[in-house]
């Protein structure tokens, strides 16, 4: 079988959900780092009022004349609006954020007046007509389609959200992400490690990835190198109604490699199988019902690299995020000689160091796919396309910057 370049995969995998999770209403506080899963309008205007950007005094813009006499005759604070009206030659006291009050259009900063707090003040330095006024609706309107749906909630959008007037909002419902892991060999971290067996790591890795990425996952622990066992297994994602069941190892072609037929025999029909990457290779998508099936190889670094290229994209897509499937890459520098490439695009891990001319990516020496050291230590994954030619250091290529 051909091997599938990594964004025909990609795409394939994304456009075989059947759609975005549906929606959920929480109240705000609750809806940090969520995804809107619909368009917001502006329940009210902001600011209601006109009102001031600055403390000082709310004056006429007609008045002002260096030295000239303003009569103080009264206060407007934020919360407490002067009621009455602004005649010429005179000033109301006013602070950040009150409303500005009727015959005024300017302020008059209290560092650019002499005689502050006395009934009298004189115009030091005369404010242009208008100055730190700030106009209702100068932010928004009632009405305003400020956020739309697939907006991921950070601080300003929720910030905005609220300041719109509204008290919930709707957002996708978190993806289920059911993560197992298979091996006869693989015992969970602090149980005794017998002289033949290796502790599980990558359950950990894809869930801090589906995590980051905003769905929520359930463990289902370690299956063995067994159909029923795997069975069961997957049966348990089923039952839990996971939107994506992702397995860890047995991908590949070995007599122990059960993984896929269990899930074939489960009802899975097959998406593609083996990806033109380095690591991953061996990677396999899938639909099992409603759930999409990821199977990741088991080298850790294989299926930490295929986490970032596939998984994170994935529960994007389910998460309404409408351009799940960008290009994650930016531009780099070789920090050294690289030869040339074949068929399978690789996935470098690098040190990065930010020169004058940009990003320089350093490949390390050693690439090997179980090496998770060198991941944890690596900043950015190099990216060598396909069939590259040999590339000298300082050319340019693109990265994958990893945190
Ligand atoms: N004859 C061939 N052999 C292999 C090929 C191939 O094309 N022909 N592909 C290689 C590539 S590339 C990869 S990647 C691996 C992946 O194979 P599997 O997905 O079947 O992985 P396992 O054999 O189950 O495990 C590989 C390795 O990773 C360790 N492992 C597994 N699960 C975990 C886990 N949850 N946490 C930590 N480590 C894990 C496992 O113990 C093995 O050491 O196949 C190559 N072989
Ligand atoms: O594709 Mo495998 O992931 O090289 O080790």
């Amino acid at each position: 079988m051909a091997l599938t370049p990594v964004p025909v995969a990609r795409k394939a995998l994304l456009d075989s959900i059947l759609g975005p999770t549906e929606a959920e209403t929480l109240p705000l506080a609750q809806c940090a780092w969520r995804v809107l899963a619909g368009d917001l309008k502006a329940l009210r205007t902001q600011p209601p009022f006109a009102n001031s950007a600055m403390d000082g005094y709310a004056v006429r813009g007609d008045d002002m004349a260096e030295g000239a006499p303003l009569a103080v005759i009264g206060e407007s604070a934020a919360g407490r609006a002067f009621e009455g009206s602004v005649g010429p030659g005179q000033a109301v006291r006013i602070f950040t954020g009150a409303p500005m009050p009727d015959g005024a259009d300017t302020i008059l900063i209290q560092e650019d007046a002499d005689g502050v707090g006395s009934p009298t003040i004189r115009v030091r330095v005369p404010p242009a007509k208008g100055k730190f006024l700030r106009a209702a609706g100068l932010d928004f309107r009632e009405g305003d389609a400020l956020l739309s749906a697939g907006r991921v909630l950070d601080s300003a959008a929720l910030g905005l959200a609220a300041a719109m007037g509204h008290p919930s909002l709707p957002v996708h419902r978190k993806p289920r992400v059911a993560i197992l892991a298979t091996g006869d060999e693989l015992v969970a971290p602090g149980e005794p490690v017998g002289r033949d067996q290796i502790v599980a790591s990558n359950s950990f890795s894809l869930a801090a990835l589906v995590e980051k990425a905003g769905g929520t996952v359930l463990d289902l622990g370690i299956a063995r190198d067994d159909h029923a066992d795997l069975a069961a297994k997957i049966a348990l994602a089923r039952t839990a109604e996971a939107d994506v069941l992702i397995t860890l190892g047995g991908a590949s072609v070995g007599a122990h490699d059960l993984v896929q037929e269990a899930l074939t025999r489960a009802g899975m029909s097959l998406g593609f199988w083996k990806i033109a990457m380095r690591p991953g290779k061996p990677m396999m998508t899938g639909r099992l019902g409603r759930m999409v099936v990821v199977g990741l190889p088991g080298n850790p670094v294989s299926s930490i690299v295929c986490g970032h290229l596939f998984v994170l994209p994935l529960v994007e897509a389910l998460l309404g995020i409408a351009d799940a499937d960008r290009d994650r890459s930016i531009p780099a520098l070789l920090g050294r000689d690289m030869p040339g490439n074949d068929e399978r695009e690789d996935y470098l891990r690098s040190e990065l160091s930010l020169t004058p001319d940009g990003w320089v990516a350093t490949p390390f020496d050693r690439q090997d796919s179980s090496m998770l050291g060198t991941l944890a230590r690596a900043q950015a994954l190099t990216i060598r396309p396909a069939f590259a030619a040999p590339a000298k250091k300082g050319e340019p290529c693109r990265i994958l910057p990893l945190r």
